[in-house]
């Protein structure tokens, strides 16, 4: 059966379609070009994470054919806008049902960008074990931004919409990690060194929070 577009408004629910006791969801945070999905490639080698990146869902779903919400996708990213969280919420609730129902670990990256998105996911999807927050100034995600853009084909990746990005980061998406943080609910961690460097750090930093690679 083709896919059909998310519902716009999920129903209220007063329990998460998840269990956090079954369902392991970590979310993945931090400025356009922090190297997010660069460390979840990793953890999904060591620790069989099912990797789901909202951004990737979305350009799934602006390129779907028929979709009704394609040509407001293409719209909001080329800003480097928010999408709606309905759709955003939907999209990535889709995906978890699609993998093992009921049990499983995620990495959901490049989300919650929004609070209303934060809450709405906590609340009817699964809540969070807690943020894993890649931190890295904004000169160091331009250049890895700029080199990034020469092969990666995507429209966002051009000097007009990453001062975008880096403005809705800063405004719409920091509040969310602040939030987090206050609930102890973040792991920071610096982003600047070499991918491998950063891999060790990260590591040990799920060590600490109870999560033990699956193959060593
Ligand atoms: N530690 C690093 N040092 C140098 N380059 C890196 C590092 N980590 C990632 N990169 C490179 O920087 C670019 C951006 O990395 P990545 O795609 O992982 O970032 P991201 O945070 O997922 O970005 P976005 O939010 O825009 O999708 C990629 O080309 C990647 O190969
Ligand atoms: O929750 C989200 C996540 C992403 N977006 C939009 O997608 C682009 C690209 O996201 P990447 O994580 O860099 O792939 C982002 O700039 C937003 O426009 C969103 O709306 N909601």
């Amino acid at each position: 059966m083709a896919p059909t577009s998310p519902r716009l408004s999920a129903p209220k629910k007063s329990t998460p379609t998840f269990s956090p006791d079954k369902t392991s969801v970590i979310y993945v945070l931090g400025g356009p070009g922090a190297g997010k999905g660069t460390q979840c490639a990793n953890l999904v080698r060591d620790y069989g994470f099912t990797h789901l990146s909202a951004g990737d869902l979305l350009r799934a779903e602006q390129d779907r054919e028929g979709s009704e919400f394609g040509s407001m996708i293409k719209e909001y990213i080329a800003e480097g806008k928010i999408v709606p969280m309905e759709v955003t919420v939907q999209l990535l609730e889709n995906a978890m049902m699609d993998q093992e129902k009921g049990r499983g670990r995620f990495l959901i990256d490049g989300f919650p960008r929004k609070m209303d998105q934060a809450i709405r996911f906590e609340e009817a999807v699964c809540p969070s074990k807690f943020t894993l927050f890649f931190d890295c100034p904004e000169d160091v995600m331009t250049e890895r931004l700029i080199n990034r853009g020469k092969t990666s084909g995507r429209a966002d990746d051009n000097a007009e919409s990453i001062k975008k990005r880096f403005k809705t980061f800063v405004e719409t998406s920091m509040p969310v990690v602040d939030y987090f943080e206050k609930e102890n609910r973040v792991v920071k961690i610096k982003a600047v060194k070499s991918p491998g460097e950063i891999y060790e750090e990260v590591k040990m930093r799920m060590g600490e929070r109870g999560f033990e690679m699956a193959v060593k």
